[in-house]
């Protein structure tokens, strides 16, 4: 079974990327990362910044997935073409964002809601990019039975892999993922499959492997920034010890440090990452409060010492 980290924005860019490979690589380690999406630009000059984060030489390891958030085929077959000049083969098409600001402008989950768009888009695209093309979607906007049609344009297309997180729009991360509906569906996908969806321990991963053994792969996200070992613990290896995870969390700091130029910037990320992490730690509600409110390096700095005199659960 490949297993893949999930494309998260303010998450798993190239410092988390290098950081997890570092700490909590082989064995176990995932099979390719796939980056939060780029939009490709309509003027079709590219942003340095926006690209540095998929510069190849910032990136080496196990294979970058680049993916595109996008409702303009022809745009999006440009910029795959770009993506390709720079080394890149797979490319994935984001299908399941709910965010309000994207679906508001008819894009990543958005796309779900015109199955004729879907399809002009579709079309533009693999007519007119070359090259692997890989697709993350939801199962519809409002309820799972749209993914019957959803799936059969899919069907019709040479998608090398579909990463299926069984939501719909509407629900964002609310209740549970729909594995009933992913089972029902799953023998209809014509391309191989990959579940995505609330994997958060080693025991839930195997349950899955072995209730689906035909998937191609499974994609884990928040599970990941949660326990950052819990590939590595599926595959029998240990869990995160204290020391890693310091380790791990200081190199992501300071590697945002420099990247922003600011501790202020670099606190902001780490929160990010704490707020799937802090359970981890026995007895951490107690820094819960201090943390959000820490701004500043020095203050982050103190919480965190803090919190690593907490056992580990
Ligand atoms: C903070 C955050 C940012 C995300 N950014 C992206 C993104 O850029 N592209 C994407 O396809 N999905 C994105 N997702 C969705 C995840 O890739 C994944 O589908 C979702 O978290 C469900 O998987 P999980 O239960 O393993 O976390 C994001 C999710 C979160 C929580």
């Amino acid at each position: 079974m490949n297993y893949y980290t999930a494309p998260m924005e303010g998450l798993t860019d190239r410092i988390w990327r290098q950081a997890h490979q570092r700490w909590f690589g082989a064995p176990g380690a995932p099979a390719r990362y796939y980056a939060p999406f780029i939009s490709p630009p309509e003027n079709r000059v590219l942003i340095k910044k926006k690209m540095a984060e998929l510069d190849p030489a910032a990136n080496p390891g196990a294979p970058v997935i680049p993916q595109l958030l996008a409702k303009d085929g022809a745009l999006a077959a440009w910029m795959i073409g770009e993506l390709r000049k720079m080394g890149y083969t797979e490319v994935n098409l984001n299908f399941g964002c709910p965010s309000g600001t994207v679906t508001a402008k008819g894009k990543g989950a958005g796309m779900l809601r015109d199955l004729s768009k879907l399809e002009v888009f579709l079309d533009e695209v693999f007519s007119q990019a070359e090259g692997p093309i890989s697709v993350k979607t939801r199962l519809g906007v409002t309820s799972p039975e749209e993914f019957e049609a959803i799936l059969d344009l899919y069907d019709r297309c040479p998608i090398c892999e579909l990463t299926i997180h069984p939501r719909v729009m509407r629900q964002l991360y609310r209740g549970e993922a729909d594995r009933a509906a992913f089972a029902k569906y799953l023998p209809h996908c014509q391309m191989p499959v990959c579940y995505n969806g609330d994997i958060t321990t080693p025991a839930q991963l195997k349950a899955l492997e072995a209730e689906f053994p035909n998937l191609s792969g499974i994609m884990v996200g928040r599970g990941i920034i949660a326990d950052p070992a819990l590939l590595r613990q599926a595959v029998g290896g240990a869990p995160a010890s204290k020391e890693e995870l310091r380790g791990y969390l200081d190199e992501l700091y300071h590697g945002y440090t420099e990247a922003f130029g600011m501790a202020s910037c670099a606190v902001s990320r780490m929160k990010a990452h704490w707020h799937y992490l802090i359970q981890r730690f026995e007895g951490s509600e107690v820094f819960e409060k201090q943390l959000r409110k820490a701004r500043e390096g020095w203050e982050y700095e103190v919480v965190v010492n803090q919190l690593f005199t907490l056992p580990l659960l």
